[in-house]
């Protein structure tokens, strides 16, 4: 069945609009004021370039869509273990994706599957697991 149809990658248009919504992307997550409250996240996202997360971020998404890229970077969990993220930076982190997501005008079903991936990091990102 999924030979049959398009990857993801391919749906999505390939790098050039992978490359522009990850642009975006990071650039509204390194100025969010809820994310930067964390100390941990702010200092971090002063000291490394925001366009070598755009490559690196880009590279992953490409390789989880199903495309050419193959993912040279850091493991999720080595990436951010230090970053000390919650749940509630987890949720923000989503709706601001979402957010971009919708702004190009990325259909409903692409827009699940790339939620799909990102959700599927979770485990591995978020360290501070709220209670209850
Ligand atoms: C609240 C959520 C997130 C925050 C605040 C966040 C923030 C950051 C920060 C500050 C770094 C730089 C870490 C360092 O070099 O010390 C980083 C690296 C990275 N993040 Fe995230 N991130 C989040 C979620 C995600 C998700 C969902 C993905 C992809 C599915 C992702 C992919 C990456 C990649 C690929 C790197 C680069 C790894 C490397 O340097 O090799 N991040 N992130």
């Amino acid at each position: 069945q999924e030979d049959a149809e398009a990857s993801l990658y391919d749906r999505l248009g390939g790098l050039p609009p992978i490359s522009v919504v990850v642009s975006d992307f990071i650039d509204v997550l390194v100025v969010d004021d809820v994310l930067n409250a964390n100390p941990a996240i702010d200092e971090t996202r002063q000291r490394v370039p925001a366009p070598y997360l755009k490559y690196r971020v880009t590279s992953l998404v490409c390789q989880a869509a199903g495309g050419p890229c193959e993912y040279q970077g850091r493991s999720m969990q080595a990436s951010h273990a230090h970053l000390n993220i919650t749940e509630a930076e987890w949720a923000q982190m989503v709706s601001l994706l979402e957010g971009v997501l919708d702004e190009h005008g990325v259909p409903d079903r692409e827009t699940e599957e790339l939620l799909a991936i990102v959700g599927s990091t979770k485990e591995d990102i978020v360290t501070v697991w709220d209670e209850s």
